[in-house]
């Protein structure tokens, strides 16, 4: 197996990208003047394809994934998903975030918070409970309908919020750091969980994370941000197949060569002078 390379965030791919970002830059206002975040961000997400991106503490992966979900305008530059500018949080785009704590509703039972984007887009009742049971199936939930998430593990309580996403059916999937407040047992299991549910559902998934196996383990394509002010200093094809598991797919060569690579590349941005 080996790994090829396309020099920017574009994929060579013909059809048209879920989502595409186009020369975004971002910068922030701040007292001692102005700051720039992201300059000139170009990638490419193809439809059906999982893309994780990396890097530096404090890249401004934050900052690139709100202007993707359409939470904050960019300061130049455009996302487009399916081919539509991005100018507010598109219907068809679905967020998950670290904080699952915060995500989910406390006085709103499991399948209650499942179906509850369906419930705001008008859907009828069965059907958005026989999608959201399917859904909460799909993340091994199956018996949890009626219990609370107060009254489940976190790692629980993040499938909740995967399943809520599933169920939504969105054209893109948009995952902030998802696993980050789990413990590694649950993160291991969240993750191959992730694999499981992308391959029945053939999502689109943008993965934002700090975690280097993670990365390469999930992606089909690995986007390693530079210091700031961040650009896509490289975006690595991973492959690696779409079969993963943590124990042989961890144990290939390949898979230490591009983790050596991408953790070089982290490195190296670390070290560039910062903006
Ligand atoms: N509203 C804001 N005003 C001014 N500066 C901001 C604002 N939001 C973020 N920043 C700055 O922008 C930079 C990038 O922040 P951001 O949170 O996007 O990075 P990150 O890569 O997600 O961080 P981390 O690795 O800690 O998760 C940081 O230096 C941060 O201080």
């Amino acid at each position: 197996m080996s790994a090829t390379e396309t020099p920017a965030g574009v994929s060579a791919v013909a059809e048209q990208p879920t989502i595409s970002i186009r020369g975004l830059s971002k910068s922030y206002d701040t007292p001692s003047g102005r700051k720039q975040v992201l300059e000139g961000i170009d990638l490419d997400v193809a439809p059906g394809s999982f893309v994780c991106i990396v890097g530096p503490s404090g890249a401004g992966k934050t900052t690139l994934l709100r202007c993707i979900s359409g939470l904050m305008q960019p300061t130049e530059g455009a996302v487009y998903l399916e081919g539509e500018l991005v100018d507010r949080p598109p219907a068809k785009l679905a967020v998950v975030f670290q904080d699952y704590s915060r995500s989910l509703m406390p006085w709103l039972t499991v399948i209650s918070n499942t179906a509850l984007p369906l419930r705001s887009q008008g859907m009828p009742k069965a059907e958005r409970l026989e999608r959201s049971r399917a859904a909460l199936a799909a993340v091994g939930l199956a018996g949890n309908e009626s219990r609370y998430p107060w009254q489940l593990s976190g790692g629980m309580q993040q499938r909740v919020a995967i399943a809520r996403a599933l169920a939504y059916q969105p054209d893109a999937l948009v995952m902030d750091e998802p696993f980050a407040s789990v413990d590694a047992q649950t993160r291991a299991e969240l993750e191959s969980l992730m694999l499981e549910v992308r391959k029945e559902f053939n999502m689109t998934v943008l993965f934002v994370t700090h975690d280097i196996d993670e990365a390469v383990y999930l992606g089909d394509e690995v986007a390693v941000l530079s210091g700031a002010p961040t650009r896509v200093r490289k975006l690595i094809r991973v492959d690696l197949g779409r079969d993963r598991s943590h124990l042989t797919t961890k144990s290939l060569p390949a898979f230490a060569k591009l983790r050596a690579e991408v953790l070089q590349l982290i490195q190296e941005a670390r070290k560039e002078p910062q903006a």
